[in-house]
């Protein structure tokens, strides 16, 4: 899944889904399955996404303890993802349990989907860590602290916003993934979002990955927003 503009897929339902993934009909694209989708539909979500010709990342944030991650994880490998992830502050534990889980639920023969970890979401400011995570000092500390972890924990990367990217990279390895939600274009609704870019900027920062949701599923033409969105991050001018 580098260099991809995954398209978050939060809607409710299948219908909804086939609706929106009709209109790219000639495109083979990256989605993310998310808690909407994923809770209200059920597993054969992935199967059919897959059966499109996507790639898909699954994304349910696992967090728990390290043996009910592990078995949680022998489950969802079985479904067929390219990637997933949990909440790097579950622990490193947890997420090497993720991994076994993972190793021990792909198929012989198949590729264990990717594992990265979330470490502060997107939606989160520094002010709302501080106070209600009581975690003190810098956002961005906390993000290296959380990714460095999650890299010793042997998991592919994580979830990051782009203004966290250059120093994980720098700090860590430029190997390890950073994907990163919070994109907008310049001047676009921020929503419930509190560290946001745009595509240029994530990819001028080095992210491997952009997630995009609402700034094309909500807009009025999503192969249009779609097409001038990657053609951002790709660096093409239009
Ligand atoms: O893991 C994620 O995908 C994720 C992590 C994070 O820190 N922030 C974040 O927004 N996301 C997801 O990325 C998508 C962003 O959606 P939009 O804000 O509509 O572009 C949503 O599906 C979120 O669940």
């Amino acid at each position: 899944m580098k260099q991809s503009l995954i398209i978050a897929l939060d809607f409710p339902n299948l219908i909804q889904t086939e609706q929106f993934l009709n209109q790219f009909s000639s495109e083979k694209l990256a989605v993310k399955v998310g808690m909407e989708l994923f809770y209200q539909n059920g597993p054969s979500i992935i199967s059919y996404v897959k059966e499109q010709g996507h790639d898909v990342f699954l994304d349910l944030k696992l967090h728990d303890i390290p043996n009910t991650v592990k078995k949680a994880m022998t489950g969802l490998a079985a479904l067929g993802a390219d990637m997933v992830n949990v909440h790097a502050a579950g622990g490193r534990n947890m997420m090497e349990a993720a991994l076994e889980g993972l190793d021990s639920g792909t198929a012989a023969g198949k590729k264990r989907p990717l594992c990265i970890g979330v470490t502060q979401l997107t939606s989160t400011s520094q002010e709302q860590m501080n106070l209600d995570q009581n975690i003190a000092g810098s956002l961005e500390d906390s993000v290296l602290h959380y990714a460095k972890l999650t890299q010793q924990a042997g998991l592919d990367g994580v979830v990051c916003s782009s203004h966290e990217v250059k120093t994980i990279h720098e700090r860590i390895s430029p190997e390890f993934l950073t994907v990163t939600p919070g994109i907008r274009n310049a001047g676009g609704q921020t929503h419930d979002q509190e560290r946001i870019a745009t595509p240029e900027q994530a990819r001028n920062f080095g992210a491997d990955a952009i997630v995009v949701g609402r700034a094309i599923t909500g807009a009025k033409d999503p192969l249009t927003a779609y097409l001038d969105m990657k053609a951002a991050w790709e660096g093409i001018s239009c």
